[in-house]
């Protein structure tokens, strides 16, 4: 079995534990309840690349990463030092991430955050909402087209920005088709890990032009954000090097900073 089957078996039986334990209806009512969700596509049409910083604590390629015991002060570190959006990581047995780490989030900061996890239904986009996301990560690779169709349609009707996560052609058309209006391409190969920068370069130019594209994985620093900036990205999403860093809120600044400096390539957007 392939470690994204491993992820999604443990999803699949926390999910259920979670419906037996808090019905649809609650979840739904919960979410109808939320204040309304943050418009995450304004937030990354500003000047310059945008920043998405991840409370990341640890991933299936490095194991356990970092410590982070109060994720409020990272994400509040992060949103002082320029981040449009903050991502968090609620699956719990690979990452260490969960929905309270949404909820503490949700009350320190006022960016936009996304739930990012391995959605495989509904209960969980209205479980998003209910914890305050303004973002669903929608994940090509483990989604057929029909749920992916649904699912984006139900983010978006909760006011939600879904980001639809590509890694090769047959996945941009499904994101596309779907009506994603902001595609994540993820430079690492859930099925082996891998991480290649090119991924970027063969699948951006494809998207229609109203599509705002986040390159996700492998952004170690300000060249890496440039170049993707070049191959005309809107936004990058960083976990590792964001939430390792000595210092986040000067991790995230650098990459702020680079994205809005003159020499940057601007989004054509
Ligand atoms: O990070 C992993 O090892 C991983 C493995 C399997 C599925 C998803 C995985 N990561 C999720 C992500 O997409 C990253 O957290 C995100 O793009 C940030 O990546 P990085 O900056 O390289 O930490």
């Amino acid at each position: 079995m392939s470690v994204l089957e491993q992820i999604l078996e443990g999803v699949r039986a926390d999910l259920a534990a979670r419906e037996a334990a808090v019905g649809f209806d609650e979840v739904k009512a919960a979410a109808a309840a939320a204040p309304p969700a943050k418009d995450a596509l304004a937030a990354l049409q500003g000047q310059g690349i945008g920043v998405i910083a991840e409370v990341k604590r640890a991933s299936p390629s490095r194991g356990h990463m970092v410590d982070i015991p109060d994720p409020a002060k990272l994400a509040r570190q992060y949103a002082e030092g320029g981040a449009r959006i903050i991502s968090v990581l609620t699956e719990q047995h690979y990452f260490e991430g969960s929905l309270a780490d949404l909820d503490e989030v949700r009350a320190a900061v006022d960016v936009p955050i996304l739930r990012k996890d391995f959605v495989v239904g509904t209960y969980q986009v209205h479980e998003a909402r209910a914890h305050g996301a303004d973002l669903v990560l929608l994940m090509c690779s483990v989604l057929e087209q029909n749920a992916l169709d649904a699912l984006v349609d139900r983010v978006h009707s909760l006011g939600m920005t879904a980001l639809v996560e590509i890694h090769d052609e047959i996945e941009a058309d499904m994101a596309l088709q779907a009506g994603a209006k902001l595609v994540g391409i993820n430079a690492r190969n859930l099925r082996t890990l891998d991480v290649d920068r090119e991924v970027f370069s063969r699948l951006a130019p494809g998207l229609p032009g109203e599509v705002l594209r986040v390159a996700e994985s492998g952004v170690r620093g300000p060249g890496d954000l440039m170049t993707y900036a070049g191959l005309g990205a809107d936004a990058v999403l960083v976990g590792e090097s964001m939430a390792t860093a000595e210092d986040p809120r000067a991790a995230v600044r650098q990459l702020v900073t680079a994205g809005s400096h003159p020499a940057c390539p601007k989004p054509a957007r």
